[in-house]
């Protein structure tokens, strides 16, 4: 956001566009609106006929009895049920009024939460990563929150309004010299309030979007706790969430200064009005121009404007606030960047087949493209091992293979079709990806492993046995219905990782894409799993390792340097035909020999597998 459009909103000045929110929050729930309009007027009716009823008492029940010694039993009695039924109808409006307005505020607060829910799982993964986990946290909560906030306020202010054009036309009635006095406070409310919003808004914006950044070193403190206390760094994280604290207070108070001065000026100006009516009332009263009750009633109505005013000036200073939050939603939901979908739907079962062809990719704002002109096919029923140094590319092409983001160039073929003709959804049917960082939901392994979809113990089982989890899951507590914990603090990593490959086992995949998906599983452990993959088959893997003996297993190596494929084929031809795979592959074993002075032994022997396996 520019600060023109944190000055003026981009459409327009910031009261502007809460006027527009509230018209928003209006057409989606008309209904609600309606009735709690409805129950504005009749409450505002009702104030406005209590003021009118009190009037009258006064000249044709109190002045009376004071003038003949006591009061006229019928006119009392009249004036009670009067009193009473517009109490009684007074209390419906308000009710209806307060209930339907709620009703209005929460439904449209969480439909844009549920936009939003939908906008996050939609776009690409590389949107994210520009995006603070803590500032989108923020989003869904804070600035939903606050882009509504009028809307607590609507009530009163509706009341306000309908008050406001009753309560002025009857003070014009009754006298239009005290009536002058109430049209010059509306007048000033209302010019206050502008002047307010247009020192107030850069102000309130600010600290909107610092709190935004306080979300999101919150959450990184948080979320990484492990690092900062392994570091020592308890002291720096402080500080740090210590300056960003700060921040928002110095926002917080600028802002909150205008408001001390806004809000005893709006609190006074009626009081101000009050004493003014019953000085000029007095004046005319004995001049004999106006009647006693006459100023007992405008005296009345500037008192029961008092508040509906005040709710105009607090719903017309909350706009900025208002606004502002809005603004941040809003570079949510008009986010491009999303992905676009086809018709094709995914083969049932079966190996797939996947080709790359003249891939290239540049992640969005970087100087140089990740991926430059790469050829890649995955035939049926094969293993693949996708190797390359690190940083050249192979967790880029694997999340473009897995449709986390489309290439720039070229194409990528799943079974003969473009990924991109896909249906949403289609190509995760068919491509089972585990990546490098594994993520288990705070629930059970059973919950972990099958998601959303119904499977049976039996699967689950035989997909455990597959990924050789099942011991360890046995001797769980309760087995499958374990609870593993936020993120699955309560397993090793390696366990973590097994479990990352049933859930994708579970899915029964055409393509299995496993990056470095094994690096915390020791060698044996990792080359049973890769054994059975292969024995159980129905489907084509791609791994991405570093590991020899992984290596090994593979039926084809691809390797890439700097964003492109060098060479393909098979693990043997690889080492004694491309320099740079040799280099890679034998680094762990040149290391020890050179260390040790020793002759530099067969890089494909068993012994230097042992060694390169870690
Ligand atoms: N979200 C991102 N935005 C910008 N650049 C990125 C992003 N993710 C990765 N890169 C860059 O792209 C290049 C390739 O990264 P990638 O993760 O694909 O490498 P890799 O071969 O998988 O490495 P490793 O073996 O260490 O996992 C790196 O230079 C990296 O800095």
């Amino acid at each position: 956001m520019t600060a023109a459009e944190g000055r003026t909103g981009g459409h327009g000045s910031l009261a502007w566009q809460g006027i527009r929110l509230l018209a928003a929050a209006v057409r989606a729930e008309p209904a609600c609106f309606a009735g709690a309009v409805a129950g504005s007027a009749l409450y505002a009716g009702m104030t406005i006929a209590s003021a009118w009823a009190l009037g009258n008492a006064v000249d044709e029940v109190l002045l009376p009895a004071a003038r003949d010694g006591g009061p006229a039993g019928a006119a009392l009695a009249g004036l009670c049920w009067l009193l009473t039924a517009i109490a009684l109808l007074k209390v419906l409006g308000f009710v209806a009024r307060e209930y339907l307005a709620g009703v209005l505020h929460f439904r449209v607060e969480a439909a844009m939460q549920r936009r939003l829910i939908r906008r996050y799982s939609h776009l690409p993964l590389a949107w994210h990563q520009r995006n603070p986990a803590g500032d989108l946290l923020s989003t869904i909560n804070a600035d939903v929150s606050t882009t509504w906030q009028a809307l607590y306020l609507l009530p009163s202010a509706l009341s306000a309004v309908f008050m406001l054009a009753l309560g002025l036309g009857d003070m014009l009635a009754t006298d239009v010299s005290l009536a002058v006095v109430g049209f010059v406070l509306f007048a000033l409310v209302l010019g206050f309030s502008l002047v307010y919003e247009r020192y107030a808004g850069p102000l309130v914006a600010r600290a909107q979007h610092l709190r935004g950044d306080l979300s999101a070193v919150t959450h990184e403190s948080v979320d990484g706790a492990l690092v900062v206390k392994a570091l020592g760094r308890e002291d720096h994280e402080t500080r740090r969430f210590a300056e960003s604290v700060d921040r928002l207070r110095h926002a917080n108070v600028a802002a909150g200064r205008i408001r001390s001065l806004y809000d005893p000026v709006m609190e006074a100006l009626p009081n101000i009005a009050m004493l003014t009516v019953l000085l000029i009332g007095a004046v005319r009263v004995s001049s004999g121009d106006a009647r006693a009750g006459d100023v007992v009633h405008v005296a009345y109505l500037i008192a029961v404007l008092a508040f509906p005013v005040l709710s105009i000036g607090w719903i017309l200073g909350e706009f900025p606030v208002n606004a502002t939050a809005y603004q941040r939603v809003r570079r949510v939901l008009e986010a491009d960047g999303e992905l676009t979908y086809g018709p094709e739907q995914a083969h049932d079962g079966g190996h797939a087949t996947l080709t790359a062809d003249r891939v290239g990719y540049t992640y969005p704002g970087a100087d140089t493209a990740t991926l430059r002109d790469v050829a890649l096919t995955l035939r049926p029923g094969r293993t693949v091992a996708l190797v390359g140094p690190t940083g050249c590319g192979k967790s880029t092409l694997v999340s473009l293979i897995g449709r986390l983001a489309d290439p720039d160039h070229g194409t990528i073929t799943l079974d003969g079709q473009d990924l991109r003709s896909y249906a949403r959804g289609a190509v995760a049917e068919r491509i089972s990806v585990v990546p490098q960082q594994t993520f288990l939901f705070k629930d059970t392994v059973r919950g972990n492993v099958a998601l959303d979809r119904p499977t049976s113990d039996a699967d689950i089982w035989a997909a455990l046995h597959t990924a050789q989890a099942d011991s360890f899951v046995r001797d769980l507590p309760d087995g499958l219905d374990s609870a593993v914990g936020e993120r699955g603090t309560t397993l090793s990593g390696g366990q973590r990782q097994r479990l990352a490959i049933v859930r994708a086992l579970i899915r029964r995949p055409g393509l299995l894409v496993l990056d470095d998906a094994t690096s915390a599983i020791d060698p044996r452990v990792e080359a049973a799993i890769l054994g059975g993959l292969a024995e159980s088959a129905g489907m084509t893997t791609l791994v991405v390792t570093h590991r020899v003996a992984t290596i090994a297993l593979a039926d084809e190596v691809v390797y890439m340097e700097e964003g492109r494929v060098v060479a393909t084929g098979e693990h043997e031809s690889l080492l004694r035909d491309c320099a740079g795979y040799r280099e890679l592959i034998t680094a762990y074993q040149r290391d020890r020999e050179e260390r040790s002075g020793a002759t530099p032994s067969n890089p494909a022997s068993p012994e230097f597998e042992e060694v390169s396996g870690r």
